[in-house]
C-alpha cells in the first residue's frame, strides 16, 4: 500500500481523555494517563487513536465549547504532556488524529467576548450576526431537547448571533476570510506537533445562504478543499476525516475527486445495523449499502456502532425512527435530541454473543472501523446522567476503588463510575476481560488481528450472497476464486446457509457457533442464531 495511503485498513479507537485514565489522582483523566494507557491499546490492535477534544474550555458541551483553540485543558495537562502522547504512540507504531472543532467556539473564547463587546474589533467579523433572528429560517435545530432557535440574543452586541448546536457555541463565519485562516493556523498549530491527522467535527454547517438549509453547500465544500489542499502540500501523510450526519447522496460529496476527506464516518449504514438485528431483516441495511456511491480510490470509510454521542436516528425515515425508539429507547430518559443515549452492550441488552456478532458484521465491511472506547469490553451506561454523559463514564479498569481509573481518595470524580448492575465495575473491567481467553475483550482482539492478517479488508469489493433469506448478511470480499466469504445470523432461529458451490475452510466463528460442520450431502450449515462463521475460499 502506497505510503500516504495507510489509513485505508486501520482499527481506530475513540478515546475520551477526560474519562479514561488519572495521573495525578484528581478524578479527571489526563494525558499523562491516557499515554500510560497506550500498551493497553497497542495490545488489542488499535492502529489509530481519535481524540475527543481536550482543549480549554468551559465544557457545556464535554469540550466541543472551545476557549482556546491553541492550547490543552489544564484539567488534561499541558501541551508539553500532549507532545509526550504523540511521540510514545509514534513509538508504539500507532498513528494519532485530534478533533476539530470547525464551525463554532465557545461563547467564552476571547474571539467572541471581544466580537460582542467591540463592533470595531476585527473579531466582530468573526461571527455571524444579525438584528433579526428571522434569516436562514429554513435551517433545522440540531439539539431539539433544548434550543429553539438557531439565534441568540447578545445583549452587549445588541444583535443576534448564529448558532446550530448550544446558545453557548456561536458559529464562526467562513465568509471572513480571516476565519478562514485562522482554522488553517490551528490546523498547523496541530499537525506542528506530530499529530497524524484529524476528525473534524460538524462540517456540513460551516457556510449560511438563504433559501437554503444550510447544510452541505457548495461554498462549504469548496472551504474544506482549501483544508485538504493545506494537508496536502504541506503534510502529506496526514488525513481528514468528515463527521457529516448526512444521508448518502448528501455524505458522498465530502469525498469530492479524492480531494476533500482522505475518510467519513459511514452514519446512513450505523442506525440500520441496529435495525437489522432487532427486526432479524438486513434488507434496510443491505438497501443503504447498495444505494451508497462508490467512493474514490484514494478515500475510505470509517465504520462504527457507538460513538461518544446519542445514537443518532437522525437520517432514517420516519418509521425507522418509531421502530428504533420503541425497541432500544423504551424508556423517555433513553431518548435525547433525534437518538437514543445509550452504549453499545445495553442495547443489545448485556448478550456477548451479539455485541461480539455486531463487531464481526462491522469488521466485514468495507471501511476502517473505530471502537469507542469501552466498548471493547460491553460497559455500560447511565442514563440518569447530563446531556450524553451517561455513555462517556470513567473507564472500568479492574475491581479497584473508583474502577481503577483514578485513586482520587474521596471517590470524588469527573462523573460517577458504574457500581450498579450487570455492568457494574467490580465485575466488568479491563483485568477480568484479559484474564480470561473468551471474554470480549479477546474475541474482538482475535478477530482485529484477523482482519489484519487479510488485505482484502483493504479494498471496497463486496458482493451480497444468499439474499433470498433476509436473516442473513452474507458478503462475499474479495474474488469467488480466494476471497473471503463472511456468513452472520441477525435472527433468533438457526438459519442454513447453502455453500455447496463454493470450496471454503473456516477462517473463524463465533464463541456460540457449536461447530462449522457443512453437510457434505448437501453443503449445507447451519448457523446458530446470533452466530457468524468467516470462510476462505480454497483457491
Ligand atoms: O460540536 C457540537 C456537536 O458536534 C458533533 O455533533 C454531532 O452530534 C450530534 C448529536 O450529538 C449530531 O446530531 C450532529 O449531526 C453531529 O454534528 C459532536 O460529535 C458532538 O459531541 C457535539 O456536541
Ligand atoms: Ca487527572
Amino acid at each position: 500500500m502506497e505510503k500516504n495511503l495507510w489509513y485505508k485498513n486501520l482499527v481506530f479507537y475513540e478515546v475520551h481523555t477526560r474519562a479514561f485514565f488519572d495521573s495525578n489522582n484528581d478524578g479527571i483523566g489526563d494525558l499523562r494517563g491516557l499515554t500510560q494507557k497506550l500498551d493497553y491499546l497497542k495490545h488489542l490492535g488499535v492502529d489509530c487513536i481519535w481524540l475527543l477534544p481536550i482543549y480549554p474550555s468551559p465544557l457545556k458541551d464535554d469540550g466541543y465549547d472551545i476557549s482556546d483553540f491553541y492550547n490543552v485543558h489544564p484539567d488534561l495537562g499541558t501541551l508539553d504532556d500532549f507532545k509526550t502522547l504523540v511521540e510514545e504512540t509514534h513509538k508504539r507504531g500507532m498513528r494519532i488524529i485530534a478533533d476539530l472543532v470547525v464551525n463554532h467556539t465557545s461563547d467564552q473564547c476571547a474571539w467572541f467576548k471581544e466580537a460582542e463587546s467591540n463592533p470595531d474589533s476585527p473579531y466582530r467579523d468573526y461571527y455571524v450576526w444579525s438584528d433579526t433572528d428571522q434569516k436562514y429560517s429554513d435551517a433545522r435545530i440540531i439539539f431539539i431537547d433544548t434550543e429553539q432557535s438557531n439565534w441568540t440574543w447578545n445583549e452587549k452586541a445588541g444583535k443576534y448571533f448564529w448558532h446550530r448546536f448550544y446558545d453557548c457555541q456561536p458559529d464562526l463565519n467562513y465568509d471572513n476570510p480571516a476565519v478562514r485562516e485562522e482554522m488553517k493556523s490551528i490546523m498547523r498549530f496541530w499537525l506542528d506537533m506530530g499529530i497524524d491527522g484529524f476528525r473534524a467535527d460538524a462540517v456540513p454547517y460551516l457556510i449560511e445562504r438563504e433559501g437554503t438549509n444550510c447544510e452541505n453547500l457548495p461554498e462549504t465544500h469548496e472551504y474544506l478543499k482549501e483544508l485538504r489542499a493545506l494537508i496536502d502540500r504541506d503534510y502529506p501523510d496526514c488525513i481528514l476525516l468528515a463527521e457529516a450526519n448526512q444521508w448518502p447522496q448528501d455524505l458522498r460529496p465530502y469525498f469530492g475527486n479524492g480531494d476533500e476527506f482522505h475518510m467519513a464516518f459511514r452514519f446512513p449504514l450505523m442506525p440500520r445495523i441496529y435495525k437489522s438485528i432487532a427486526a432479524g431483516d438486513t434488507t434496510s441495511m443491505i438497501n443503504i449499502l447498495e444505494k451508497t456511491p462508490e467512493i474514490p480510490e484514494n478515500c475510505q470509510w470509517c465504520t462504527f456502532l457507538r460513538n461518544h454521542d446519542e445514537l443518532t436516528v437522525e437520517m432514517v425515515t420516519e418509521d425507522e425512527r418509531e421502530f428504533l425508539w420503541n425497541f432500544y429507547a423504551p424508556e423517555a430518559r433513553m431518548r435525547l435530541n433525534l437518538g437514543i443515549r445509550r452504549r453499545l452492550a445495553p442495547l443489545m441488552g448485556g448478550d456477548p454473543y451479539k455485541i461480539e456478532l455486531l463487531y464481526a458484521l462491522l469488521f466485514s465491511l468495507p471501511g476502517a472501523p473505530i471502537i469507542y472506547f469501552g466498548d471493547e469490553i460491553g460497559m455500560g451506561d447511565n442514563i440518569w446522567l447530563n446531556d450524553r454523559d451517561g455513555v462517556r463514564t470513567p473507564m472500568q479498569w479492574s475491581a479497584a476503588k473508583n474502577a481503577g481509573f483514578s485513586e482520587r481518595e474521596d471517590g470524588r470524580l469527573f462523573l460517577p463510575v458504574i457500581d450498579q448492575g450487570d455492568y457494574r465495575y467490580q465485575v466488568l473491567n479491563v483485568e477480568n476481560q484479559m484474564k480470561d481467553e473468551n471474554s470480549l475483550f479477546n474475541r474482538l482482539r482475535g478477530l482485529i488481528a484477523l482482519r489484519k492478517q487479510n488485505d482484502i479488508f483493504d479494498t471496497q469489493e463486496m458482493e451480497f450472497l444468499f439474499r433470498e433469506n433476509k436473516g442473513l448478511f452474507a458478503i462475499l470480499r474479495g474474488s469467488r476464486r480466494d476471497g473471503l466469504i463472511c456468513v452472520h445470523n441477525l435472527t433468533d432461529t438457526p438459519q442454513p446457509v447453502d455453500l455447496s458451490g463454493f470450496n471454503v475452510r473456516v477462517l473463524t466463528q463465533s464463541a456460540n457457533q457449536s461447530s462449522s460442520y457443512i453437510n457434505t450431502e448437501d453443503g449445507t450449515l447451519l448457523l446458530e442464531p446470533y452466530a457468524y462463521v468467516w470462510f476462505k475460499i480454497n483457491s
